[in-house]
C-alpha cells in the first residue's frame, strides 16, 4: 500500500468537513488504496465538538484513515500538509452576498498563508471553498509566497454540477451525460455558468447542449440566473448554506486534480489567471481546465461571443474590486 498522504481540513467541527470528512476517509477522493492522515483545525472554542466528530470517524471503522490530528493551532495543522482543503470560514446568512463575507473572512487566510508557507510542504495542493472563496485564495496564496501559484485553486465544481443537474433534469437524462459545462469567473452570483461548448450524450449519440436544448433565451437567462443564484436560494429554504453539494464538490475537485481529467472533458477550477481570455492576471478565476499529472491547464481557444464577452469582463470586474477590498484589509 502507498504512504499515507497528509491532508489538512480546516473548519473540521462545521458543516461541510461533516459530510467531506467521511468522502475523504473511505477513499472517495485519493483512492480507494490510498492511506491518509488527517489534520483537522478548527477554533479553540470547537474542540469539543471537533472531538465528537472525530469519536463519530473512528466509528465508521474505516482503515484508510491511519491517524487523525485536532488542533486549532495553524501551524500543527499545516505541518507537512499534501493537501489542504480551507473550508474554515464564516458562512453567508439569508439576503447576504457571499463578497459580504469578506471582512469576516478575509483576515483567516491571511493569517493562514504565513502558516503555510512556514510549514507546508512546496507541493502542496490547496483547495479554498470559504467564501468569498476566490478571493480568499488569492490572499492565501499572496501570504504563502514559497509555494508555486498553481498550487492555489477555489471551488466553482458546485457551480459546474449545478449546471449540469439542471441541464440534464432539463433534458431528462442523468447528470453524467451531460458534460464541458464551464464556469467562468466568481464563485458568485456574476459568475457565468455557459455551455456554448457542453455536450450531452442522447441514448449514445453525443450532441451539442444547445442543439439538445434548443432554446437559447432560456440558456441566456433562467439557467445563468438560476445558478448564479442556486447558493442563495439552499440559504432560503434551509436556514443554512450548502454543505452535503459543496462537500461532494470540494471532493470532485481534489479528486480530478490528482486523478486527471478524461479525453477531451474539462472541469472549472477557480486558478490564478495568466491573461488567458483578456481576463487580468493574478486574479483568482473560474476557467474551464484539464488536468494530467496532477498539473491543470487552461483550455484554450474556446470562442467567446459578445454575450460572453459581457459576462466574463462583469465577473473579472467584481473580482478586482474584491482583491482590492481584500488586500487593504491584510494591512
Ligand atoms: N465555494 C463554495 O462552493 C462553497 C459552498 C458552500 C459553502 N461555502 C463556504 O464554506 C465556508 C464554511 O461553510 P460551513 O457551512 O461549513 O460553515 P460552518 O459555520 O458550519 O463551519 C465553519 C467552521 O469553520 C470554523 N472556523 C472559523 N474560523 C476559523 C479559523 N480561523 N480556523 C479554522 N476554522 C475556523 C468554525 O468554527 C466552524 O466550525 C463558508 O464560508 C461558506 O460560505 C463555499
Ligand atoms: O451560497 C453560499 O453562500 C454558499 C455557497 O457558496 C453555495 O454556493 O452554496
Amino acid at each position: 500500500m502507498a504512504e499515507p498522504l497528509t491532508v489538512v481540513i480546516t473548519g473540521a467541527a462545521g458543516q461541510i468537513a461533516y459530510s467531506l470528512l467521511y468522502s475523504i476517509a473511505k477513499g472517495d477522493v485519493f483512492g480507494k488504496d490510498q492511506p491518509v492522515i488527517l489534520h483537522l483545525l478548527d477554533i479553540t472554542p470547537m474542540m469539543g465538538v471537533l472531538e465528537g466528530v472525530i469519536m463519530e470517524l473512528q466509528d465508521c471503522s474505516i482503515s484508510l484513515v491511519r491517524n487523525v490530528i485536532a488542533t486549532a493551532d495553524p501551524l500543527v495543522a499545516f505541518k507537512n500538509v499534501d493537501a489542504a482543503f480551507m473550508v474554515g470560514a464564516m458562512p453567508r446568512k439569508d439576503g447576504m452576498e457571499r463578497k459580504d463575507l469578506l471582512k469576516a473572512n478575509v483576515k483567516i487566510f491571511f493569517e493562514q498563508g504565513q502558516a503555510m508557507d512556514k510549514v507546508a510542504k512546496k507541493t502542496v495542493k490547496v483547495l479554498v471553498v470559504g467564501n468569498p472563496a476566490n478571493t480568499n485564495a488569492c490572499i492565501l496564496s499572496k501570504y504563502a509566497p514559497s509555494i508555486p501559484k498553481e498550487n492555489f485553486t477555489c471551488l466553482t465544481r458546485l457551480d459546474q454540477n449545478r449546471a449540469q443537474a439542471q441541464i440534464a433534469a432539463k433534458l431528462n437524462v442523468t447528470a453524467d451525460k451531460v458534460t464541458n459545462v464551464i464556469i467562468w469567473g466568481n464563485h458568485s452570483s456574476t459568475q457565468f455558468p455557459d455551455v456554448a461548448h457542453a455536450k450531452v450524450d442522447l441514448n449514445g449519440k453525443v450532441v451539442p447542449v444547445r442543439e439538445a436544448i434548443n432554446d437559447d433565451s432560456y440558456l441566456k437567462n433562467d439557467f445563468v440566473a438560476s445558478v448564479q443564484q442556486r447558493g442563495a436560494a439552499v440559504i432560503k429554504a434551509r436556514k443554512l448554506s450548502s454543505a452535503m453539494s459543496a462537500a461532494k464538490a470540494a471532493a470532485d475537485h481534489m479528486h480530478d486534480w490528482f486523478f486527471g481529467t478524461k479525453g477531451d472533458n474539462w472541469v472549472s477550477m477557480g486558478v490564478i489567471s495568466d491573461g488567458s481570455y483578456g481576463i487580468q492576471e493574478g486574479l483568482m478565476y473560474s476557467y474551464p481546465v484539464r488536468i494530467a499529472d496532477k498539473k491543470w491547464t487552461i483550455v484554450q481557444g474556446l470562442s467567446i461571443d459578445d454575450f460572453a464577452r459581457g459576462k466574463l469582463d462583469a465577473t473579472a470586474a467584481e473580482l478586482k474590486e474584491e482583491l482590492e477590498a481584500a488586500i487593504a484589509e491584510c494591512t
